[in-house]
């Protein structure tokens, strides 16, 4: 018998994430991180799910875009597209405007309808692989590797949010100044095995951040190392701290802002660059390639339109010898599993991905995904090969719906004003 691939239901389920107060340029995270849920269900009662943003301007266009999806086939992937153009995007929500302060590159129309068709084309996938018996890899053309490899993502933080703010509690301590990144790396090895690390910086003057990053090296020799001020550098200071860590760095990432910018240290630090932060579209590769800006595209299946789009990305990446990884802001158990499906299939993925997921202590999954010696085994189960824990989604939901609204954006520098009332975003280049 066929199976039936008609969509005949699609749940959407905000909810909030514990989030540890993980700093940078912009602010400081909250303490919890909205995100949505997508539950893609066929005629056959086979059920896929997908995770993306949860902030209002991507739940504004997830609701009119799940309802076009009835009665479609969950196989129509191209159809994604066709279906989110026909959904309107609110020009107040990308007139001039960059996502989360930039740290994701710019806004614009066509990318709030990518990183919503993301979450569902995923949610389609699990279901389709489900349907038929094939894991999602296997859709995407077959894995060319049986595991992942992820970075430690040390991040400057506090031992724990402002004081009377309802949060939950983490293990992580303490991390400002270069022997609290080191206990941090250290605690990450012990816990997940990560061998490569990458530091979020723009927090601090540019020296403190040169220090935390030779305090690494010394603490772990040869290992790969990376620093992103996510743009927060002029030009001089990037090559100043290229040239202060260019013996040690894997690469150097987003230290400023703007192709422009990114091409003029290029040309001279003697170290790659990576972006998730200028070449966050197809439309801004030509540019950034022909000036030769970066080396490394952090691709991020969200705001790319989906695993599809990352192995096109990467394609394009190859064709121009440049390398390719990924990018990753606060996730749950379903993007890490997409991200590694999708991960397994591009054949020349030459640096560990970035992954928020071990900040997380919360998830929907009923079992948190693994990483050993740093890596994550690609499933062979049929779909993602996760299960949704749906107490747990009820639960976070109830987050959701309890919120006045104050969290259910994320703003990293209003977060930042209620430990310091006088924070303003520090304008570019801050250093
Ligand atoms: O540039 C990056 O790698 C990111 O923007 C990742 C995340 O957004 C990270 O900076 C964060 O969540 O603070
Ligand atoms: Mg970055």
């Amino acid at each position: 018998m066929t199976a039936d691939l008609t969509i005949t239901a699609v749940h959407l389920t905000p909810i909030l994430v514990a989030d540890p107060p993980l700093l940078n340029t912009q602010g400081v995270h909250q303490p919890y991180t909205p995100r949505l849920i997508i539950e893609v269900e066929t005629a056959d009662g086979v059920t896929g799910v997908g995770e993306t943003y949860g902030d209002a301007k991507y739940l504004e266009l997830a609701q009119p875009f799940a309802e076009k999806l009835m009665g479609r086939q969950i196989s129509d992937l191209n159809g994604l597209f066709t279906v989110a153009d026909e959904v309107a995007v609110d020009d107040s929500r990308v007139s001039g405007r960059v996502d989360v302060g930039g740290l994701r590159g710019v806004q614009t129309a066509d990318k709030l309808r990518l990183s919503v068709v993301s979450g569902f084309e995923v949610a389609c996938l699990d279901a389709l692989g489900k349907a038929l018996g094939l894991p999602v890899h296997a859709l995407l053309g077959g894995k060319v590797r049986d595991s992942v490899e992820y970075s430690a993502y040390l991040f400057y933080k506090w031992a724990a949010h402002p004081e009377g703010v309802p949060a939950e509690p983490d293990d992580w301590g303490a991390a400002v100044d270069p022997a609290g990144v080191v206990a941090q790396a250290r605690a990450f090895t012990e816990r997940y095995g990560f061998t490569s690390f990458k530091l979020k910086g723009g927090v601090f003057p540019p020296d403190e951040e040169i220090a935390a990053i030779r305090a690494l090296a010394e603490a772990f020799p040869g290992h790969p190392l990376r620093l992103d001020p996510n743009g927060a550098w002029s030009v001089e200071t990037s090559l100043r701290v290229a040239a202060e860590l260019g013996d040690v760095l894997e690469y150097l990432e987003d230290p400023a802002l703007g192709t422009p910018a990114m091409a003029e240290v290029a040309a001279k630090a003697g170290v790659p660059l990576a972006t998730n932060m200028c070449v966050t579209t197809f439309g801004e590769i030509p540019e950034a390639f022909a000036k030769g800006a970066v080396q490394v595209v952090l691709s991020d299946h969200h705001y790319w339109g989906g695993l599809r789009a990352t192995q096109q990305l990467a394609a394009v990446c190859r064709t121009f010898g440049v390398g390719v990884s990924m990018h990753s802001n606060t996730h749950l158990g379903i993007s890490l599993a997409a991200m590694t499906h999708v991960a397994a299939t591009v054949p020349d993925l030459h640096h560990a991905c970035d992954s928020h997921y071990p900040w997380q202590s919360e998830d929907v999954l009923t079992e948190r995904i693994v990483f050993e010696g740093g890596r994550v085994t690609v499933s062979d189960a049929p779909g993602l090969g996760v299960e949704l824990d749906r107490d747990r989604l009820a639960f976070l939901h109830r987050r959701w719906l309890d919120d006045d609204g104050t969290l259910r954006d994320r703003d990293d520098a209003a977060a930042m004003r209620v430990a310091h009332p006088d924070w303003v975003t520090p304008s570019v280049p801050r250093w």
